[in-house]
């Protein structure tokens, strides 16, 4: 279902459970800050409209969206961290670089969950152009970064 057709800030209330004591860890990618910063403050004020204490939510930035698995690891392998969001923003360019970081980054994260047994969340955009990007970071389809948070909390009350 496109996103067009479902608003990325729109959720049930369904598995929203008490995450007050729940510690979170959000990557963000530098790439592209105009969007990936909207995608933060989404993703940041989800948790916080959900009761979870500003000071269990730590925020580590990396260059781009490649870096993000790694990242996600560091904080992922962190026995006190109980959910990792990773947010960042690929936008097509002329070549192919954009298939190869946006595969490499989905698989990575998706590791990166198996691996250390915990919610990592796929916050990263894929677009074809900077106006699909900001239509998906708080525009007309909502924000990537409050669906990725919301998922994060529904995971954790699984
Ligand atoms: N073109 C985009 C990038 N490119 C940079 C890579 O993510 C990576 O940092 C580099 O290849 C060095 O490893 N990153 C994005 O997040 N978004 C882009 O559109
Ligand atoms: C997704 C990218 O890495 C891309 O923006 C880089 O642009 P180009 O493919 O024109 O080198």
């Amino acid at each position: 279902m496109a996103s067009s057709e479902k608003n990325l800030s729109s959720f049930s209330g369904s598995n929203v459970g008490d995450v007050s004591k729940k510690k979170f860890g959000i990557v963000v990618s530098e790439w592209n800050e105009e969007v990936t910063e909207a995608l933060f403050q989404g993703a940041y004020g989800v948790l916080v409209k959900h009761g979870v204490n500003r000071d269990n939510i730590i925020r580590k930035n990396v260059p781009g969206s490649f870096e993000l698995s790694l990242a996600s690891q560091w904080l992922a392998q962190q026995e006190d961290i109980d959910a990792v969001i990773s947010l960042g923003c690929v936008i097509q360019g002329e070549t192919k670089h954009f298939d190869f970081i946006c595969q490499a980054v989905a698989n990575g994260i998706t590791e990166v969950g198996l691996k250390y047994n915990k919610p990592v969340i796929f916050g990263v955009l894929t677009t074809n152009n900077k106006k699909q990007a900001l239509e998906r970071a708080g525009g007309k389809h909502g924000n990537k970064g409050d669906e990725a948070a919301i998922t994060a909390i529904k995971m954790l009350g699984f």
